[in-house]
């Protein structure tokens, strides 16, 4: 994550501005933004990341003045570099990456012309950013704009939302179109909390910790309202810290490993609480995944954290199958469960328009069949924390209720359930179960 300052300048805002448009149209067709991002030179991510995640997070708002100045739809090249302009013109003086809205305009003027399949339209293009601009500018502040969401998410999403949390659905989505705060966690095996924190001032950082998210203490979590690059963190690529979000962070509390204890991480890429899991106990762990790609992430962070070890195993499989085990049973094991993802939506505002409904059912169909599996690798007195990083019930509590009821040896014990979304957390669902001896 990078400032606006350090991002400025990076590409000519022309040349960002027509990728960006070209990453939104990759999403559009159906790709994840992560992979469409990670094709990208490195001087050139830093900025399309940050103008393609502004562009999905106002899109309704950008479409509302695409519509009022373009009765009919334009085609998509075209709506995608107006969205992507409309998104930063938006963001005005403060919020910005520090140009004035004429450079702006001139700029995505510019972008439109080089571009072989939108030159044709660089008089419309022109005239109604000229137009949006002047709007946006002489924009009461308190105007309330049409829809108080400004970002999309498909009407089953927010029907969806809007039955469960009736009091507190549209400030969770206002919340979601917001972007995330850089959140860290101090490997523990290397610094405290505090210490970390005091490496950090010494380099101008200002860092505040977060006590605790759903009644769970955190030790090791950070708040930077100031991002900065992970290479402007002491000691990163030693090992001594990682990014990850303060509600993820509690599912290793929550597990509680114990050295010696034989973990099993069942969907474990890239391994951000394997890690953690590792940083809290020497324990024998087996970081199981299924995608080959995903899988080599884990390793990478595991060796950049100074965790790897002969008690740590890195295996390719399929944790609703048992081709992969060895036939020992586990103390503990964590299942964060593919899902829907819609608990992460500010982290990665891709997800509202790349979901199906349908893929809901099909999510909790390979989490129950994933669930199963689990259970019969555990120990009677062994524990289960399922998590996922969705804030859909057919994924969370009615999860939890269906096991409950299907397995006759399992004991609910105490855990946060349904974490909403918030400044600093994303959300999530822990269930935690205990195998009766
Ligand atoms: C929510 S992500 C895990 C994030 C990870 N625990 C972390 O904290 O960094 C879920 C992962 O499960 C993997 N996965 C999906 N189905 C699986 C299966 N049947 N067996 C093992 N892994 C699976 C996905 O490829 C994905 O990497």
């Amino acid at each position: 994550m990078l400032t606006d300052q350090k991002i400025l300048h990076s590409l000519p805002l022309s040349e960002a501005i027509t990728i960006s448009a070209q990453a939104v149209g990759e999403v559009m067709l159906g790709r994840s933004l992560t992979e469409v991002l990670d094709q990208l030179d490195a001087h050139e991510r830093p900025i399309v990341q940050s103008l393609t995640f502004d562009a999905l997070r106002k899109w309704v708002r950008s479409h509302e003045f695409i519509k009022e100045y373009i009765p009919k739809v334009p085609p998509p090249e075209v709506e995608y570099l107006l969205s992507v302009t409309i998104a930063l013109l938006l963001q005005g003086s403060t919020g910005g990456k520090g140009y004035p809205a004429h450079t702006i305009v001139d700029q995505s003027v510019k972008a439109c012309s080089e571009y072989e399949p939108t030159m044709y339209a660089k008089g419309l293009v022109n005239a109604v950013l000229r137009k949006v601009s002047l709007k946006i500018q002489a924009q009461n502040e308190g105007a309330y704009p049409p829809d108080p969401i400004p970002m999309f998410f498909p009407p089953w999403w927010r029907a969806s939302l809007k039955k469960n949390f009736p009091k507190v659905w549209q400030a969770m989505l206002i919340q979601q179109a917001q972007r995330a705060p850089l959140i860290l966690r101090v490997n523990a095996q290397q610094h405290t909390r505090q210490e970390y924190q005091d490496l950090l001032q010494q380099e101008g950082i200002a860092s505040e910790p977060i006590a605790e998210i759903a009644g769970i203490a955190l030790s090791s979590a950070l708040l930077l309202r100031e991002a900065v690059p992970v290479s402007d963190l002491p000691g990163f690529y030693a090992g001594a810290v990682s990014v990850q979000d303060a509600g993820a962070q509690i599912a290793a509390i929550l597990l509680d490993p114990k050295p010696g204890d034989r973990v099993l991480d069942a969907c474990a890429a890239p391994g951000g609480k394997t890690a953690h899991l590792l940083e809290l106990a020497e324990c024998g762990m087996i970081a199981l995944e299924l995608d080959g790609t995903r899988l080599g992430k884990i390793g990478g962070n595991l060796d950049r954290l100074r965790l790897q070890s002969d008690a740590v195993k890195i295996v390719r499989g399929d944790a609703s199958k048992t081709a992969w085990w060895d036939g020992v049973l586990f103390d503990k094991i964590l299942l964060d469960a593919p899902c829907s993802a819609s608990g992460i939506v500010a982290r990665h505002p891709d997800i509202p328009f790349l979901r199906r409904e349908a893929d809901i059912h099909a999510l909790q169909l390979r989490q129950r069949a994933i669930l199963t599996q689990a259970w019969n690798m555990l120990k009677p007195g062994g524990l289960l924390l399922y998590v996922t990083c969705s804030v859909f019930p057919e994924e969370g509590a009615d999860q939890a209720t269906w096991f409950a009821a299907e397995f006759v040896d399992a004991l609910r014990l105490p855990a946060p359930g349904q974490i909403l979304p918030t400044e600093v957390n994303d959300g999530f669902y822990y269930a935690l179960f205990k195998k009766n001896g």
